[in-house]
C-alpha cells in the first residue's frame, strides 16, 4: 500500500450525513488521496468537497464514482478490492433498515475481510482509522496464502 492510497468510502441513506461530516472534518488528510465511491456518496463527496476548495482554493482529491450501490456499484468495489485496487474501506451501512441489495452489502464486506484492508463500518472506527499513524505509512497487509484452496482436488463425478 503506497503512501498516497485508494480509499473507498461509501454510506446508506441514513448514514451519508454522517459520513459527509466525516469527510468535511478529515477533508486536509483525505486530500492527497485517490477517493472511490458508489454513485450517489460520491456525488456527496464531490460536493462537500468542491465548497471546501471554493472556500480556500485547495485542489480537489481525484474522486472515482461507481454505479450507485443498488445498481451493482457494491459489486464494482468488491471487485476492486479483489484486484487490489483499494488500500482502505469506509462504509458506513445501515444497520436499522433494511436494504434491497442486502447480499451485495454482505458481499463486499465479505470481500474486505478477505482482503484484509482496513475497514471502518462506523464513524468511530472511521476516526481510529484516519488518525492511526498508519494511514500515512507504506503500510502491507498480510494476506492469508490461499494456494493450497486455489490448487485443492475435485472429485469428477462419472470420470
Ligand atoms: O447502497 C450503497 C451501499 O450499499 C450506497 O450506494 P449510493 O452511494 O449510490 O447511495
Amino acid at each position: 500500500m503506497n503512501i498516497r492510497k485508494t480509499i473507498a468510502l461509501v454510506a446508506h441513506d441514513n448514514r451519508k450525513s454522517d459520513l459527509v461530516e466525516w469527510v468535511q472534518y478529515n477533508w486536509k488528510r483525505l486530500q492527497g488521496h485517490r477517493l472511490v465511491c458508489t454513485g450517489t456518496t460520491g456525488k456527496l463527496v464531490s460536493q462537500a468537497f468542491a465548497a471546501k476548495s471554493q472556500a480556500t482554493g485547495d485542489v480537489i482529491p481525484e474522486i472515482l464514482r461507481m454505479k450507485s450501490g443498488p445498481l451493482g456499484g457494491d459489486q464494482q468495489l468488491g471487485a476492486m478490492i479483489a484486484e487490489g485496487k483499494v488500500d482502505i474501506m469506509v462504509f458506513l451501512w445501515d444497520p436499522m433498515e433494511p436494504q434491497p441489495h442486502d447480499v451485495d452489502v454482505r458481499a463486499l464486506e465479505r470481500i474486505a475481510v478477505l482482503y484484509n484492508i482496513p475497514y471502518a463500518s462506523n464513524r468511530a472506527t472511521a476516526d481510529f482509522l484516519i488518525s492511526s499513524e498508519l494511514f500515512l505509512a507504506d503500510y502491507h497487509p498480510v494476506r492469508k496464502d490461499y494456494e493450497e484452496y486455489i490448487h485443492r482436488s475435485i472429485q469428477h463425478l462419472g470420470r
